[in-house]
C-alpha cells in the first residue's frame, strides 16, 4: 500500500504518483476496482497538486490536476454544457472560508444556500425530447462523455417518459443502493461472475455493461436540469425535477434543505452526516450550493468546477486492507459465525481490525480467501463489513478460506441447514465446552471427566454447568449408561479432590474470557478469595498486574454474570480451601514499570521474572506448563510467558528455541530444569 499522505520529495516520485493516480482513476470510472480508498487518492492528488505547486515546469500533461475526472476517461459524445466536478472542502472552516470568498467575488451575500447530499455513484446525463427519455450519457471527461442509453431501463428513478411533454435535459447521479448492491453480488455469483467490489465500482460497471445475461437495478437521483425556466432557484428546479417525475433526494431522509445563512448551514450538513449510516444508500459528502440563479450565474464556473457550489468532503467509510484470517467464534446459542480478521485500517478515525462476513454462504458469495486485498465497510457504529475483494490485486499468495468440519468449541457436528451454521449441540454446546475446559488439568484437573463423560453429563441434564458437578449424587450416576459402581467412585471422588483446588484454579476455571492461567492466579494471588475478587470493581482489579482498565471493565462484567454460578460454588465450599492469600503489598500491582515484579516475599525466586520453555526434564519432568509458572510463584517468582527486557531468568529444557536465543540475546540468566529444581527444591511438589 502506497503512503498517500507524505509529500513527494523528487521528480521520480512525482511521476509516480501521477501514474498511481491516473491508473487508480481510470478503474473508478470504468469498473471501479481500484487499489485506493478515496481518502488515499484524494491525499495522492492532493500531493501531486503541492508539488506542481512547487515545480511549475514540471507537471506532467496527464497530471490529474484539474481535470474532470482525473482526466482518466473519455467519451465521444459532447455535452451541451460541460459536465463538471466539484471543488472540496473538509471542515467547518474551509467551509466558511469557500463562501466568504464566493460573496467576495460576487460583491453580495449570497441569496440563500441549498444543502443536499453528495450521492456515491456516477453522473449521467439524460435527454428528453417532448417528455420521452432519448439518450443517456456518462460525463466523460466532462466535455464529452459515452452513450449508455441501453442502461436506462434498469434504472429506477429514471422514466422513459415524464409527465409533462418537456424538452430537457435532466443531470444526476446513478447508483446501487445497498440493497441493489446486495442483489447484484447474489446475481453475479450466481452467473460466475466476480462479485462487485463496492457500491459505486457496481454502478459504474453496470451502466457501460452490455449483454449482460442477468439485469441490476441501480437508482437514479435528479441535481439538475438544462433547459427549464432559468431563473428557478436550485430549491425550486429540485422540486420541478420531481414534479416531472425524476426520482429526487427529496425523497430520502437526507433531502435537500434550502438555508439561510452559514450557520444553518453547517447545522444541516451536520444532520445529514448523523443520517448516513441509515442511509439506504453511500454518500460521500454533503453538497452546498448558491440556490438563486442570479448567484450561480455571477459566480459562473471554472474549468473544472462551478464556483457556486462545494463539497463538503466526509472520512470514506470505505477503505482497502488485508484479510489477514477468518475465526469462528460459536455464540451462547450455538450460532458458529466467521470474522474477518484484518490488518488494521483506519476508517473515519477508528482503527479496525475485526469485520463481520455474516455466515459461510456470504463468504462463499463473494468469493474472498484469505490474504485478499479487501474493501471493508464502516458507517457510524455499525459492525464493520468486509464487502469483497480486490480479485485483480491477487499475487497468488491468497489461499481458500477453511470452514469448520466440527464445531470449534466442541468437536460435536455442525448443522449446516441453515444459512447460519449451527452446533449440533445448540445450547448445550456451550455447557460442554465449559465443563470439559473447567475439568482439564491446569483448573480443576478432574480425573476422568473428558469429552465423552462431559456430554454425557450435559446430555443427560445432569449438568449445565461446573457447579453442577459438585452435587451430583452417587445414584444419578449410576443411572447413567456405561457407569459402574467403580467408575461412578472414581469421579465422585475426583470431584471431590476438585473442591479444594487453589483459588486460582477455580478461578481459571470459571474461563473469564481475558484471563488465562497466568492471570487467573496473579488475580487469586491479589485478591486471596473468590469473595474478595468478587467484591472487586474495576478499578481495583485493575491494579493486579497484567490488567489495563478494558480488561478490568470485562472481568467485572463476566463476574457480574456468573453471579448465580459463584453462589452454587460457594455453597458447595469450591476454592474456599485457599490458606495463604497474599498481602496485597507483596503482589507486582503497584511495581513500577520496568522493576522485575515481586511476588511472595522470601521464597528463593523472590524478586525474579522466571520464564519457562522448552520441555522440562529430570524433577520437573512431569510439570505442566501451568505448574511450572505456579512453582515459579510458590518460590517468590513471578512467571511469564513472553522473554523481555524485564525477564530475569530463563528455564530452557529441551528444544527451547526463540526464547531461549532472545534471552541470551537481552543477557538474560539461563538454567536447565535440573538446575533450576535444585533452587526451588523446597517448593517442589512432594511425590
Ligand atoms: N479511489 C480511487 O482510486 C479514486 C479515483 C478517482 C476518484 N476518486 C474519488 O472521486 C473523487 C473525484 O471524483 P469526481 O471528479 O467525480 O468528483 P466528486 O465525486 O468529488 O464530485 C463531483 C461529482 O459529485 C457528484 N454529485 C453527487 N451528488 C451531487 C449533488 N447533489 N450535486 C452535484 N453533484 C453531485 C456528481 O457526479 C459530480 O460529478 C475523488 O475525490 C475521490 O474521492 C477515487
Ligand atoms: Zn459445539
Amino acid at each position: 500500500m502506497i503512503d498517500a499522505s507524505a509529500p513527494l520529495l523528487s521528480s521520480s516520485a512525482y511521476a509516480d504518483a501521477v501514474a498511481t493516480a491516473v491508473r487508480a482513476a481510470a478503474a473508478y470510472y470504468t469498473d471501479g476496482a481500484t487499489p485506493l480508498g478515496d481518502d488515499e487518492y484524494d491525499a495522492l492528488v492532493r500531493a501531486v497538486a503541492a508539488y506542481e505547486d512547487a515545480h511549475p515546469d514540471e507537471v506532467l500533461p496527464d497530471s490529474p490536476s484539474g481535470k474532470v475526472a482525473g482526466g482518466a476517461v473519455v467519451g465521444d459524445v459532447p455535452h451541451s454544457v460541460p459536465m463538471l466536478s466539484l471543488d472540496n472542502v473538509f471542515s467547518a472552516e474551509e467551509l466558511d472560508t469557500w463562501a466568504a470568498g464566493l460573496e467576495r467575488r460576487l460583491g453580495r451575500p449570497v441569496a440563500a444556500w441549498c444543502v443536499e447530499p453528495k450521492l456515491d455513484g456516477l453522473a449521467v446525463a439524460a435527454r428528453y425530447r417532448a417528455g420521452r427519455l432519448q439518450q443517456v450519457l456518462t460525463r466523460g471527461d466532462g466535455l464529452a462523455g459515452e452513450d449508455i442509453s441501453h442502461a436506462a431501463d434498469a434504472v429506477l428513478g429514471l422514466p422513459a417518459a415524464l409527465t409533462e411533454p418537456v424538452d430537457v435535459e435532466l443531470r444526476g447521479e446513478v447508483l446501487l443502493t445497498q440493497e441493489q448492491f446486495e442483489a447484484a453480488n447474489r446475481l453475479r455469483t450466481e452467473h460466475g461472475a466476480e462479485p462487485f467490489a463496492h457500491p459505486r465500482s457496481g454502478a459504474a460497471g453496470t451502466l457501460r455493461a452490455k449483454d449482460r445475461p442477468y439485469r441490476v437495478e441501480l437508482t437514479f437521483f435528479a441535481y439538475g436540469a438544462l433547459g427549464l425556466d432559468e431563473d428557478l432557484t436550485h430549491s425550486a428546479l429540485l422540486e420541478r425535477l420531481a414534479a416531472l417525475g425524476a426520482n429526487t433526494a427529496a425523497s430520502t431522509d437526507a433531502h435537500p434543505l434550502r438555508c439561510a445563512t452559514t450557520e444553518e448551514v453547517q447545522r444541516r450538513i451536520e444532520e445529514i452526516v448523523a443520517l448516513r449510516a441509515a442511509l439506504p444508500f453511500g454518500i460521500d459528502g454533503v453538497v452546498v450550493k448558491a440556490d438563486a440563479a442570479a448567484d450561480q450565474r455571477d459566480a459562473g464556473s471554472g474549468s473544472r468546477a462551478p464556483r457556486w457550489a462545494v463539497a463538503r468532503k466526509l472520512a470514506a467509510e470505505h477503505k482497502v486492507t488485508r484479510l489477514l484470517d477468518v475465526e469462528w467464534n460459536v455464540g451462547r446459542t450455538g450460532i458458529i459465525a466467521p470474522r474477518a480478521v484484518l490488518e488494521p485500517v483506519v476508517i473515519d478515525g477508528v482503527t479496525i481490525t475485526y469485520a463481520t462476513l455474516h455466515n459461510p454462504a456470504d463468504i462463499t458469495r463473494r468469493g474472498l480467501m484469505i490474504n485478499d486485498q479487501v474493501f471493508v465497510h464502516r458507517a457510524g457504529d455499525v459492525i464493520p463489513r468486509v464487502e469483497a475483494p480486490l480479485t485483480e490485486q491477487r499475487t497468488g499468495d491468497e489461499r481458500p478460506i477453511v470452514f469448520p468440519e466440527v464445531c470449534p468449541r466442541c468437536g460435536d457436528a455442525i448443522d449446516t441447514t441453515e444459512q447460519r451454521w449451527r452446533c449440533a449441540r445448540g445450547r448445550n454446546c456451550q455447557a460442554v465446552a465449559s465443563v470439559i475446559y473447567a475439568a482439564g488439568r491446569d483448573q480443576l484437573d478432574i480425573e476422568g471427566l473428558g469429552g465423552t463423560r462431559a456430554v454425557q453429563l450435559v446430555e443427560s441434564g445432569l449438568v449445565a454447568d461446573i457447579a453442577d458437578l459438585f452435587t451430583l449424587t452417587r445414584e444419578q450416576l449410576l443411572g447413567l449408561d456405561r457407569m459402574g459402581d467403580t467408575s461412578t467412585d472414581n469421579l465422585l471422588a475426583a470431584v471431590e479432590e476438585a473442591r479444594n483446588r487453589p483459588l486460582g484454579r477455580v478461578f481459571c476455571a470459571l474461563g473469564v474470557r481475558g484471563t488465562g492461567r497466568t492471570m487467573s492466579r496473579r488475580i487469586a494471588a491479589h485478591f486471596g478469595s473468590m469473595a474478595a475478587i468478587r467484591a472487586a470493581d474495576a478499578d481495583t482489579l485493575a491494579r493486579v498486574d497484567g490488567i489495563g482498565p478494558e480488561k478490568a471493565r470485562l472481568i467485572v462484567s463476566e463476574l457480574a454474570e456468573l453471579a448465580p454460578l459463584l453462589d452454587r460454588l460457594a455453597a458447595q465450599q469450591v476454592g474456599t480451601a485457599v490458606t495463604e492469600p497474599q498481602a496485597p503489598a507483596a503482589v507486582a500491582a503497584d511495581a513500577p514499570e520496568g522493576a522485575p515484579a515481586q511476588a511472595a516475599a522470601g521464597g528463593p525466586l523472590t524478586g525474579e521474572a522466571v520464564v519457562v520453555t522448552g520441555s522440562m526434564t529430570g524433577p520437573l519432568a512431569a510439570l505442566s506448563r501451568n505448574e511450572m509458572n505456579e512453582l515459579v510463584e510458590r518460590a517468590g517468582g513471578k512467571a511469564s510467558s513472553s522473554v523481555s527486557k524485564r525477564t530475569t531468568l530463563l528455564v530452557a529444557g529441551e528444544k527451547a528455541g526463540s526464547k531461549r536465543a532472545k534471552a541470551e540475546e537481552l543477557g538474560v540468566r539461563v538454567v536447565t530444569p535440573e538446575e533450576f529444581a535444585v533452587l526451588v527444591a523446597e517448593q517442589l511438589p512432594q511425590g
